[in-house]
């Protein structure tokens, strides 16, 4: 039994971060990982980046145009310059780790006691680790609700499948209107499927502000993208060329007809094999690993890092999640997920989506003195260079302070300009500064000076 300072469960963000920390600083580190395909982790294999990318093709095929054989010849060398993409990070990110002096492991662990872990190899046979220190960063798996049919068909897919498949659906019917949902609806239809987006609850995008997410949802109406919402999937069978899905809106049944089915209705944490109550490891209701505000889990010397925490599921917040880990095994403990500022984030849809701080509803529920600022994206001249005019930007001002509450862009580029945001509310900058600053010019940022300028 080979016996170390750490062992990393998954070769996340989280984990790769830390790994590579914990053994620039002297410490002996093993990193498990269960496959030889997910070197990175998920952000890079299957997830952020490929996808990133071929949201990146799918643009630039809608500017091409053309008929459906040539879009369907440019969706296919966009997937497999996913691959290459993906490919060379792979191999770059294990050099990486093992250029820092990391040992990695391929096989799946589970742990035997609080300080054992049976790592069953995937070249067969078992090793056995003892480590003074363990850290748990084994990220999320789509969850595949229990629809009739849905499991045994062969044309439905989850995220990582559907960007696997060569051939472009003419139609394609997405279950779940979530961040994956209305990524992959904005991505097939530019790259020109027919996109049919069918949503449980009543909302869209519920959780979003309500004058924005009306925008965003004429946009996507506008673009061709069909978005049923109270709509339950009752069933989903083969047919002769892909699936028929047969949902019930207010409106009565309907069989949609799709080349393929994405399942897109949330990610659990992957704790399925880890046998955690051996270690005395204890879950939440939700089935993530329970952590306290340091990411220690029930037992003192063992983590859990990204997705399997339970948190937000970003990448970023995964590698937030290893310096507040980090802090503590090399430093003074003092970075936590209480003092880790505000979370930005960004839908990729076309224009994307981008979103700090709260909603004005949120705002006013809390009883601030609410001021309004909003902007249409067609004034920016940065957006009708780039000849991306659609969309608006909100922002959420408390008036008494001069404080900024929220931001929601939808706007081209809005994924760059929201982390000034960010960086304003966290220096606790009042919205003056941001509107009489100085931005290089023609930029997205400098419609800051104007949307700033419009609080009311
Ligand atoms: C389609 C899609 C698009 C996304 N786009 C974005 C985006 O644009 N921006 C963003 O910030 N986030 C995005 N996300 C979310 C982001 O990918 C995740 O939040 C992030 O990758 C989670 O990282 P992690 O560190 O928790 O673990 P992961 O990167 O998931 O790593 C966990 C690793 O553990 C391994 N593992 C699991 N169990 C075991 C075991 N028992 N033994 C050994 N190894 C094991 C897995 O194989 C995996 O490699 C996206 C997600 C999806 C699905
Ligand atoms: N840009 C990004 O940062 C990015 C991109 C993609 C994914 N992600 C991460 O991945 C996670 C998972 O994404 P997701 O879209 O799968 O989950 P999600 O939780 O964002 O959305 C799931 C959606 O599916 C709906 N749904 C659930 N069951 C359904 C059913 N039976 N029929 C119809 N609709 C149903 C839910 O109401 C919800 O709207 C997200 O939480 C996000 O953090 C991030």
């Amino acid at each position: 039994m080979k016996t170390v300072d750490n062992i990393i469960i998954g070769f996340g963000k989280g984990g790769k971060t830390l790994a590579g920390a914990l053994a620039k600083a002297g410490q002996s580190v093993v990193l498990v990982e269960r496959s030889d395909r997910m070197f990175g982790g998920t952000c890079i294999n299957v997830a952020c980046i490929p996808t990133k990318s071929l949201e990146h093709s799918a643009r630039l095929s809608a500017v091409q145009g053309g008929g459906f054989a040539e879009k369907a010849e440019r969706y296919r060398a966009a997937v497999e310059e996913k691959r290459r993409l993906t490919g060379a990070l792979r191999r770059k990110n294990y050099d990486k780790a093992v250029g820092a002096g990391v040992e990695v492991l391929v096989g799946e662990a589970s742990f035997l006691d609080g300080h054992r872990v049976s790592v069953a190899l995937s070249g067969g046979g078992s090793e056995e680790l003892r480590g003074e220190r363990i850290l748990i960063n084994t990220g999320a798996r789509p969850f595949i609700p229990p629809i009739p049919g849905l499991a045994d068909c062969g044309a439905v897919y989850t995220s990582e499948t559907l960007m696997e498949r060569d051939e472009l659906p003419e139609r394609l019917v997405i279950i779940g209107g979530g961040y994956i949902g209305l990524e992959f609806a904005s991505y097939y239809t530019n790259f020109g499927s027919r996109v049919t987006v069918v949503q449980d609850g009543p909302g869209f995008i519920p959780r979003e502000d309500e004058e924005v997410a009306a925008v965003v949802l004429k946009s996507l109406e506008d673009r061709g993208v069909r978005v049923l919402r109270s709509a339950a999937v009752l069933g989903v069978k083969d047919a002769q060329v892909g699936a028929e899905v047969t949902v019930k809106t207010a409106e009565g049944e309907e069989v949609l007809p799709a080349q393929a089915v994405l399942v897109a209705t949330g990610r659990r944490p992957n704790v399925a094999g880890l046998n955690l109550a051996a270690a005395g490891v204890e879950l939440t209701e939700r089935g993530a690993v329970k952590t306290d505000e340091h990411l220690r889990t029930s037992v003192p010397h063992i983590w859990a890092m990204g997705d399997v925490a339970g948190g937000l599921q970003f990448t970023y917040i995964s590698l937030d999640d290893s310096r507040i880990v980090k802090s503590q095994i090399l430093g003074d403990g003092g970075r936590t997920t209480q003092n880790r500022g505000e979370v930005p984030y960004s839908v990729f849809i076309d224009p994307p989506l981008s979103r700090v701080g709260m909603t004005e509803a949120e705002a006013r529920r809390r009883g601030y003195d609410v001021k309004i600022a909003r902007l249409s994206a067609a004034a920016v001249p940065k957006a009708q260079v780039m000849r991306r005019p659609a969309g608006v930007l909100k922002a959420v001002v408390d008036g008494a302070t001069g404080n900024i509450l929220g931001a929601h862009f939808f706007c081209a580029e809005s994924q760059e300009m929201i982390n000034l945001v960010k960086l304003a509310m966290d220096a606790g900058l009042p919205y003056t500064v941001l509107r009489d600053a100085i931005y290089t010019h023609p930029t997205m940022s400098e419609a800051l000076n104007d949307l700033f300028a419009a609080v009311n």
